[in-house]
């Protein structure tokens, strides 16, 4: 049978990410958010000559002439309207923040003055024409965009919305997202499962992915039976804009999952893929009718739990990323620290745990026992991405990377 690659799957995905729109909310609320307008300068940065060091303000000129002893005509503090130097001979203590006052171009700072009987006095040979003032507009522009759309927030975005006054900012829109399990063999974290049982755990790893991603996404479990299956997911269908499955995808007699969908009219776009863990991934969506509401997104990862996780890593985030418009390439890459031998030709995510060495990401491999043991994924911190056409991977050869932590 002919499997997906990994990379037409990635190209299958990527071609059909979604776009679901735009919306606003307060600036404070936006990190980790993908901005959808640009953010342009009010004003211009900074917005007055502003002082920079606590000092005097004088005229270059009068120390160009020769005069060292200022007579103080007042104080620019921070926050006031700017104050005019009447006699350019004489001095105005202006402090940090303060606008330059008028017929002022040159700001000394304090520890180099000598302050007494209302008389500042340096003793100095030189001065600059505009030493210690921040000159208006030096930084941006008015009307400059300051942060272009598209860009993920972060904490220094907030800082910019803020001094310009946006208050509200316009965002993409997350999609609406519920994670189902399915399996008779799942009991929830808080019971004791029989000796046949375990508890439903991927489910919550892809919530924490998903967290990462902004996405709160809503939670599900169906038994394996057909017609509950089926009447649940045509209300997902209808309810949400993506639904990520764990489970139920292979070729078990309760593995239902591609079924299902299939008669739910879910178009599948692959299924199995060339990879380990997670060959058995299945992936469509449905087109709706209504022209206002998006195509429906269905992710059906493979049960074992580190397929599931690594899948979600793998093609779920760089879907998001350029569904909400976030031209993200993942190109991390690290060092494989030892040789490591794969005989299968399928591409293998390799766990590993990442050290710095030299400026360098070393991964060394973190033997697991297959992609049902997911305690060993708290040893390690990423996958290493081997491709498959290659069975011996040698100490010193860099390949892609996935991180999680
Ligand atoms: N005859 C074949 N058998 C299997 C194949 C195959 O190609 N031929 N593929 C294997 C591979 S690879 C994987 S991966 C699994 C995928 O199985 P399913 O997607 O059908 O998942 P399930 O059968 O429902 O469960 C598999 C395994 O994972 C556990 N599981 C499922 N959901 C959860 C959950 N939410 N939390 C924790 N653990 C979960 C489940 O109990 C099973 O142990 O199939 C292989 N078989
Ligand atoms: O794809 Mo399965 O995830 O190898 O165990
Ligand atoms: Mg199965």
């Amino acid at each position: 049978m002919n499997l997906t690659t990994v990379k037409e799957a990635t190209t299958i995905i990527l071609n059909n990410s979604v776009n679901f729109g735009i919306e606003e909310v307060d600036f404070i609320n936006s990190v980790g958010r993908v901005l959808k307008e640009d953010i342009v300068a009010d004003r211009d940065f900074p917005p007055f000559n502003r002082v920079s060091m606590d000092g005097i303000a004088i005229a270059e000129e009068a120390f160009n002439k020769g005069i060292r002893s200022f007579k103080i005509e007042g104080i620019q503090a921070a926050g006031s309207p700017q104050l005019t130097l009447k006699n350019t001979n004489n001095c105005i203590e202006a402090m940090t923040g303060a606008m330059l006052p008028i017929n002022s171009d040159v700001v000394i700072q304090y520890e180099l003055l000598e302050i007494k009987d209302g008389f500042a006095t340096v003793n100095l040979d030189t001065v600059k024409s505009f030493q210690n003032i921040h000159k208006k507009g030096l930084d941006r522009k008015q009307n400059d965009v300051l942060i272009p759309k598209n860009t993920l927030i972060s904490a220094a975005e907030i800082g910019v919305f803020a001094t310009v006054g946006k208050s509200k900012v316009k965002v993409a829109k997350q999609p609406k997202v519920i994670i189902v399990s399915t399996g008779n063999e799942l009991v929830e974290v808080s019971e004791t499962p029989a000796e046949y049982q375990i508890r439903r755990s991927n489910v919550y790893t892809l919530v924490s992915l998903l967290e990462n991603l902004q996405i709160k996404a809503d939670t599900a479990h169906i038994l394996d039976d057909k017609k509950t299956l089926e009447t649940k997911i045509a209300s997902f269908l209808n309810e949400y804009d993506v639904l990520l499955f764990s489970g139920a995808v292979s070729k078990g007699k309760f593995d239902f999952i591609p079924e299902v969908l299939d008669n739910l009219d879910v178009e599948k776009l692959f299924h199995k893929v060339k990879q380990r863990p997670g060959k058995p991934f299945w992936f469509g969506k449905k087109t709706v009718v209504e022209r206002s509401r998006s195509a429906k997104t269905v992710f059906a990862f493979p049960g074992n739990p580190v397929s599931t996780f690594v899948s979600c890593l793998k093609y779920f985030y760089p879907w998001y990323n350029k569904s909400i418009g976030l031209n993200f390439e993942n190109k991390q890459e690290a060092v494989l620290s030892e040789d490591f031998y794969f005989k299968p030709n399928l591409t293998y995510f390799l766990q590993v745990k990442l050290q710095q060495e030299n400026g360098k990401l070393i991964a060394t491999p973190i033997a697991g026992k297959g992609s049902g043991d997911l305690t060993n994924l708290v040893d390690s911190d990423a996958f290493l991405e081997l491709p498959d056409d290659n069975s011996n991977f040698t100490k010193g050869q860099v390949f892609p990377l996935l991180t999680f932590r």
